[in-house]
C-alpha cells in the first residue's frame, strides 16, 4: 500500500511538479520526526509546569519552541546519518533521503542550522542552563546514540535514552535556571521507559533491522531474552514512577493513575512474554506513548490547583 502512494507521485509529470512542491515542506517536516517531537514537546512542558517558581509565558513559549526546534534539528542530522539503513529498512525507506526527494547535504545543513539556532535562542532569551541542557540532549542523540552507539551495541537505546531524558529537566531549568533532584526523577522516569517502548517496537521490526545489520537486542540476544529485559525495566518503573509523590512534585492522584497505568504497562509486558504473536508487541509498543503521555499529563494537572478542585469537585 506504501508502495503505491511513491508510483502514484510518479504515474505523471503534471502530478510529479505538483507534488514536489508540496514535498518540499512536508519532507523537511518528516526530517524532524514530528510524531516523536509532540511527546518529547509535551514532557518538557510538564516540565515546566511542575517546576517551582514562575516564567514570563512568552519566555515559557520560547522555550518550549526551543526544545521542538532542537528535537527537530536531532531528527533531521540522525535521517542524513542513518540514511544507509533507512534505505533498507521498510519502515523507513520512503524517508525524504532514501526515497530520493531531498539531497543529503540539504537534510543535514537544516539539522545542524535548527540545533545551533534553538540552543542559542534558549541561552540568551531563557537561560544557559536550560540552553546548555538542551544542547546535551540534542548532542547526545546526534553523536552518542546515533553515530557512536546504535551500530555498535544492543545497549544503544539503554544508554542513548538519555537524550530523550532531558525534555522535563530542560523545562525545569527553563524556569528554575537549575538541575535538582526533582527535575533528575523526572528524567529517570523516561530514561526507564525507554527500553520497554523501543524494544517492543524492535521485537516486532527484528527483521528490519537485521537486514540493516543494527544490532538491536532481539537480533542480537533473541526475542525471549529482549522480553525479560524489557520486564526489568517495566518493573524498575514502579518506584521510579512513583518517585514524584515521594518528592513532592505531584500528590496522590498522580501517584493513584501512575499505579494504574504502570500495572497495566506490567500486564501487556507479560503478555508479550507468554505469547510470541506481533499484535501484542506492537499493543505495548502503542501504550507505553499513551502511558508516558499521562504520566506527564496527570502530574501537570495533579499541580493546577483549579484542575485539581474541578476534579474534586
Ligand atoms: C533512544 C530512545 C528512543 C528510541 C530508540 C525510540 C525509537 C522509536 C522508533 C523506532 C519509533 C518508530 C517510529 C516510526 O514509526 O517510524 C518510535 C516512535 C515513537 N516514539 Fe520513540 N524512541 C526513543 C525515545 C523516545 C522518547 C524519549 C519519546 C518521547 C518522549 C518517544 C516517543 C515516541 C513517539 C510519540 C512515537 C510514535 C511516533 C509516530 O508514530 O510518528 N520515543 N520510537
Ligand atoms: C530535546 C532534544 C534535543 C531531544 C532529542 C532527542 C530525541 C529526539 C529523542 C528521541 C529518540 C528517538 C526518536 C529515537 C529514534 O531512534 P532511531 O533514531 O534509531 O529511530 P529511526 O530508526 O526511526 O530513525
Amino acid at each position: 500500500m506504501a508502495d503505491t502512494s511513491i508510483e502514484n507521485t510518479t504515474v505523471s509529470a503534471e502530478a510529479v511538479s505538483y507534488n514536489s512542491e508540496i514535498a518540499q515542506i512536508a519532507d523537511f517536516w518528516t526530517l524532524m520526526k514530528p510524531g516523536v517531537m509532540y511527546l518529547v514537546v509535551f514532557t518538557g512542558f510538564a516540565g515546566l509546569m511542575v517546576a517551582p517558581g514562575t516564567i514570563h509565558p512568552f519566555l515559557g513559549a520560547v522555550a518550549i519552541l526551543c526544545i521542538a526546534i532542537a528535537s527537530g534539528g536531532a531528527g533531521a542530522i540522525n535521517m542524513w546519518y542513518d540514511r544507509d539503513i533507512d534505505a533498507i529498512m521498510t519502515r523507513t525507506k520512503r524517508r525524504p533521503i532514501p526515497a530520493g526527494r531531498m539531497a543529503p547535504d540539504v537534510a543535514l545543513s537544516f539539522g545542524v542550522i535548527l540545533s545551533i539556532f534553538s540552543a542559542m535562542l534558549m541561552g540568551l532569551a531563557v537561560n544557559w542552563t536550560a540552553g546548555l541542557l538542551l544542547a546535551l540532549a540534542n548532542g547526545f542523540y546526534v553523536f552518542v546514540y546515533t553515530m557512536f552507539l546504535k551500530r555498535r551495541t544492543p545497549q544503544n537505546i539503554v544508554i542513548g535514552g538519555a537524550a530523550g531524558a532531558f525534555p522535563p529537566m530542560i523545562g525545569w531549568a527553563a524556569v528554575t535556571g537549575t538541575v535538582s533532584i526533582e527535575s533528575i526523577v523526572l528524567f529517570l522516569v523516561i530514561f526507564m521507559w525507554t527500553p520497554p517502548h523501543f524494544w517492543a517496537l524492535a521485537l516486532y521490526k527484528d527483521g528490519d533491522y537485521a537486514a540493516a545489520k543494527v544490532p538491536m537486542l532481539p537480533v542480537v540476544a533473541g526475542r525471549k531474552n529482549t522480553k525479560w529485559q524489557m520486564l526489568v525495566y517495566t518493573l524498575a518503573l514502579f518506584p521510579i514512577v512513583l518517585a514524584p509523590v515521594y518528592f513532592n512534585i505531584a500528590g496522590m492522584f498522580y501517584g493513584a493513575v501512575a499505579l494504574i497505568a504502570s500495572l497495566y504497562f506490567l500486564y501487556l509486558n507479560i503478555r508479550v512474554l507468554c505469547s510470541d504473536e506481533d499484535r501484542h508487541a506492537r499493543k505495548m509498543f502503542l501504550f507505553s506513548i499513551l502511558y508516558l503521555f499521562v504520566l506527564f499529563a496527570v502530574l501537570i494537572i495533579d499541580r493546577s490547583p483549579g484542575i485539581m478542585s474541578l476534579i474534586a469537585g
